[in-house]
């Protein structure tokens, strides 16, 4: 839309008729929301022309960059010829069939079946319906209980809420659902105290063990984690951890699911996760990088063996109206096929992900910043106002996170607060030019916000 309404009244309409998620809707209406209105490469542009670098990819999720008009252009051919036809009742499409394919063929080990939605949240829906089914059709009914971590993010569905460990979330709705079990985060920065960060890896994957053991083995059903936790603050697990878990998940009869929907598709500097800390998950869940978010989809990626028992089993009685829609499913096509002909992945991994962590790690030099983790193209720092004791601000949590935040967009920089630590998740395409820029912008905003907290006595 580019003959927009001026920018103020585009902002009355969106607070008389719009609202937001995960916002406060009357403190939103009275300042007025930035209007977005087009993006390329890694820049976005608002409504006044103001250009951002735009160090999120939006949600995590664009991976190629914006502007690629080949996905625009596989959209408008897939809509022109076949705009939407369903996978239920024994008929598929070619989209539907040719990006399965695809998938098989890229993510790791045996997950060679797809069930497709339209997000991470539905995928992670449909993950607990699989697996309940799944260990009733081997008679063993009970195995029902989910076991998931606090701080996860998966999704805000009613279940997908309530497999994350978001407090906030479940506060609202009456959240958890039954049946889901919450053990204790490898956030090690803050909660690791004296330990070691490979001890402390070591005992927080043992807290799995632990509820297995209390729960009992037979009424468990299954784990789920993302390989780092994203919106949870960019927490990268110390290297102790995952080993760990494997090794307990193939110790006992449950399933593994991987939630791959921040870190699939190159944002570890690996295609998955799972590549990056040798998982070796029985589900996965898939969404964002999919499309590089230029079209809803997701779904979940089924190990042939959980998919042979479901297929065996009868109708499996789930699904959505567009599960397979056939212009997502084309725009994801497009968007991996750049992906692997412009071997984005290999770059991350060569080039641009090895001098972001050598860029990013320099902020730890800095007063203010605790600790600062990187893993391929996604990264976080925590701040503090004592570094040696790992110390949190005396202020509300999120009052400097905050602070920062609003620094980096009068810096043209679109940086994510979660709390007190600072993340980025840039889109894959970002150049070592791009990342100097991001570096300049980042530390001024971090500087700014170190000032200012300190003269309101923040420290
Ligand atoms: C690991 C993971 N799993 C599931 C979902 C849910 O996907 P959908 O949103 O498509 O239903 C997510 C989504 N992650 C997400 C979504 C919205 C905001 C933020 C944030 O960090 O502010 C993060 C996610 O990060």
């Amino acid at each position: 839309i580019t003959n927009h309404p001026p920018t103020k009244e585009l902002q009355e309409l969106d607070a008389a008729h719009h609202m937001h998620p995960f916002t406060a809707g009357a403190e939103l209406a009275a300042k007025g929301a930035r209007v977005i209105t087009s993006a390329k490469g890694v820049t976005l542009t608002d409504s006044e022309g103001v250009e951002l670098m735009d160090a999120m990819a939006g949600l995590w999720c664009v991976n190629i960059g914006y502007g690629r008009h080949e996905l625009a252009e596989a959209a408008a051919r897939q809509m022109r010829e076949l705009p939407y036809y369903n996978t239920f009742f024994q008929t598929t499409h070619v989209p539907a069939v040719a990006l399965a394919t695809k998938l098989a063929e890229l993510v790791p080990g045996d997950l060679n079946q797809v069930f497709y939605g339209c997000s991470g949240s539905d995928a992670n829906d449909t993950n607990i319906r699989l697996v309940r089914h799944y260990w009733a059709a081997k008679g063993k009914p009970d195995k029902k209980v989910i076991i998931s971590r606090k701080n996860a993010y998966h999704g805000s569905t009613v279940a997908a809420a309530s497999l994350g460990g978001m407090s906030a979330m479940h506060a609202q709705g009456g959240l958890p659902i039954p049946d889901i079990h919450h053990i204790d985060e490898p956030n090690w920065y803050a909660q690791g105290g004296d330990l070691s960060p490979e001890e402390f890896g070591l005992e927080r994957a043992r807290q799995l063990e632990q509820a297995i053991a209390e729960i009992g083995e037979d009424r468990v059903a299954a784990f789920i984690a993302e390989p780092i936790q994203g919106a949870g603050g960019v927490i990268i697990p110390p290297e102790t951890y995952w080993p760990e878990i494997q090794r307990i998940c193939d110790a006992h009869e449950i399933l593994l699911i991987a939630d791959e929907v921040i870190c699939g598709f190159g944002r570890t500097g690996n295609w998955f996760g799972c590549d990056t800390f040798n998982i070796r998950p029985d589900i996965m869940t898939i969404a964002k990088g999919l499309s590089s978010g230029y079209a809803p989809i997701g779904g979940s990626m089924v190990s042939d063996e959980v998919a042979e028992v479901i297929a065996n089993a009868g109708d499996f009685n789930h699904g959505y109206t567009y599960s397979a829609h056939p212009v997502s499913a084309a725009v994801a096509l497009e968007n991996l096929r750049i992906l692997e002909e412009e071997k984005i992945v290999d770059t991350v991994r060569d080039v641009t992900a090895p001098y972001l962590a050598e860029r990013w790690t320099e902020l730890a030099d800095h007063p203010m910043i605790g600790e600062a983790k990187v893993c391929g193209m996604v990264a976080s720092v925590a701040m503090s106002p004592d570094k040696a004791n790992r110390a949190p601000f005396q202020a509300p949590a999120g009052t400097i996170g905050l602070m920062c935040r609003d620094r980096c967009f009068e810096n043209k920089l679109v940086m994510r607060h979660v709390g007190d630590r600072m993340i980025i998740s840039p889109p894959l395409i970002l150049t070592k030019d791009d990342i100097d820029t991001l570096m300049d912008r980042a530390y001024r905003s971090i500087d700014e916000a170190y000032l200012l907290a300190k003269k309101e006595g923040l420290f």
